[in-house]
């Protein structure tokens, strides 16, 4: 029975197999009721895209947030970017939608954090921040808990995928570099919608400022292999997770979805 509403916001890659998850059965508790991206055209087509797969069914694209926000969908998943994050979730938290997240790196903002935090309390809301390319979140959440510990984040991708970026240039065609060393609140401030997987493991284990991060170019390599590694003196664990492409991250929120209203939970 789909007994919760849900949009979307971003309709891009990741966000077509949020939608296919959804007209192959995979989320049948949700109804997609409104979506919303930079590109109307976009918008339409997923809208359509799942309209024409269930004759009866209407979710509507729509031209701006705020008819987004209109609509007061339980659940908004955002699959556009951090900025677009920023822009919208405060608004939406206090508009009683909750929000399962892939665009982690804008919480790596203290402040932002705080006030998404009090607002998503205030309203009875929540951020769901889905695993994304990685996973793990429980065991460094757990290690986290037991006290003092270390966190460490690595990733090896390949130069195209640096291609759009300050740090690009064409020696790392052929070389091997790390081209960013720091924490994790300076790597997304680098590297604005690529490293939302290094937030994602600080908030889960020491913060954006205290997480060893490095990003490595490594010539040929297609796809990201990210390794995250967190230990206290009771406990130690390693994490370490390739994809090939950034699929894997459109399925971790089919799995959160999935998660939110399943009687067990992983
Ligand atoms: N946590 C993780 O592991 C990962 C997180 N991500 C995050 O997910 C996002 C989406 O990834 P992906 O689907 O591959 O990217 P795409 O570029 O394919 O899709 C993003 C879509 O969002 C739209 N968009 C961008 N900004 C806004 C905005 N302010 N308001 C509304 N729509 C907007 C884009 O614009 P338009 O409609 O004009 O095309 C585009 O259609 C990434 O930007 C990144 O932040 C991605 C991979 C892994
Ligand atoms: O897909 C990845 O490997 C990581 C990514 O884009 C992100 O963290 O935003």
């Amino acid at each position: 029975m789909k007994n919760k509403t849900l949009a979307i916001v971003g309709c891009g890659k990741l966000a077509q197999i949020v939608a296919d998850a959804l007209t192959s059965g995979l989320l049948p508790d949700y109804q997609l009721i409104g979506t919303y991206s930079r590109t109307f055209d976009k918008a339409e087509a997923i809208a359509q895209h799942v309209n024409q797969s269930n004759p009866g069914y209407t979710c509507t694209p729509v031209r701006t947030m705020e008819d987004l926000l209109a609509m007061k969908a339980d659940y908004i998943v955002e699959m556009a970017s951090p900025a677009a994050l920023r822009d919208f979730a405060l608004d939406a938290l206090q508009n009683g939608s909750s929000i399962v997240t892939l665009s982690i790196g804008a919480l790596a903002d203290a402040q932002f954090y705080e006030k998404i935090r009090t607002t998503a309390r205030e309203n009875n809301t929540r951020v769901h921040l889905a695993s994304g390319s990685i996973g793990g979140f429980d065991v460094m959440r757990t290690i986290s808990l037991m006290g003092d510990s270390s966190a460490s984040f690595r990733t090896e991708k390949g130069p195209d995928s640096l291609k759009d970026t300050s740090v690009y240039n064409e020696s790392l065609q052929t070389e091997q570099r790390t081209v960013m060393e720091g924490n994790a609140a300076e790597a997304i401030e680098l590297f604005p919608t690529k490293v939302n997987v290094a937030v994602a493991a600080s908030l889960a284990t020491t913060g954006p400022k205290n997480i060893d991060v490095a990003i490595t170019s490594i010539p040929g390599f297609v796809g990201d292999t990210h390794r995250i590694h967190v230990e206290n003196d009771q406990a130690h664990a390693r994490i370490e997770v390739y994809g090939k492409t950034s699929d894997i991250a459109g399925w971790s929120v089919v799995n959160t979805l999935r998660n939110i209203t399943a009687p067990i939970v992983f």
